[in-house]
């Protein structure tokens, strides 16, 4: 088998008051996989996908993504980490309300300094990809819920990370568009090759992973 993109081990974390929202988890999720992180509100889902794309750091625990050590990152190794090499996906989406489909896309781009002329065409593609090539113009408020995310997650796919963080991504969403989003987040992490970790408390949607790991008061239920 493959090498694990993720290895994760003894993780834990306690919030000022006292909150242990993370006590003790350990895991692996390798190229092409998609594991699904199931657990009520509350479970730490939220709190571990945070500390696996270096967005907060644990009390105790190894994180390493792509062979490094996430919580040891100083802060502009983070700052690439997050750049370079993870994408992420929210449950509000969090696009830029001025901008356009395809400008939203191309943020990861512009940041990573990718000249004019590849920046056009990746948008494109990652458009094409997830079924939007006619919204390219619109703004995000003249799309719907899934419109949106379908934008949000070729935004996350623009930089090719080789990890896709996505937190609630159907939180929002009709249980039909939810489906559709899921059924997307499926094709590309088999067609890109990318390592996706989904937290979601939806049973409906996690037939669709390959793995689900189930979390309840900031451990796994084996
Ligand atoms: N910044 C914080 N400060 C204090 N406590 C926090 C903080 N963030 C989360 N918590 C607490 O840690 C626990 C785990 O929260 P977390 O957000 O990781 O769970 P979750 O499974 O993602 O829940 P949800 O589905 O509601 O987002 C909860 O008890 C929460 O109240």
């Amino acid at each position: 088998m493959s090498e694990p993109l993720v290895v994760v081990e003894g993780l834990r974390k306690t919030y000022p008051k006292g909150v242990r929202a993370l006590r003790g988890i350990s895991f692996e999720a390798h190229p092409g996989e998609l594991v699904a992180i199931r657990g009520r509100s509350g479970a730490g889902k939220t709190t571990l996908l945070n500390l696996v794309g270096g967005l907060d750091r644990p009390d105790e625990g190894r994180v390493r993504v792509a062979g490094q050590p996430v919580p040891e990152l100083p802060e502009e190794g983070l700052l690439r980490l997050r750049r370079d090499v993870v994408g992420f996906v929210f449950q509000s989406f969090r696009l830029i309300p001025v901008l356009s489909a395809a400008e939203n896309v191309g943020v990861p781009l512009l940041l990573a300094r990718v000249p004019a002329r590849d920046r056009e065409e990746r948008v494109k593609v990652l458009l094409s990809l997830v079924g939007l090539s006619d919204q390219a113009e619109q703004r995000p408020y003249e799309l719907s819920g899934g419109q949106q995310q379908r934008v949000a997650i070729a935004r996350a796919l623009a930089n090719r990370p080789r990890l896709l963080l996505a937190d609630e991504p159907t939180g929002q969403l009709d249980s039909q568009t939810a489906r559709q989003i899921m059924e997307l987040l499926r094709v590309l992490v088999r067609g890109e090759g990318v390592t996706a970790l989904v937290a979601t408390h939806d049973a409906a949607l996690v037939g669709l992973a390959d793995r689900v790991l189930e979390l309840k008061d900031g451990e796994f239920l084996s």
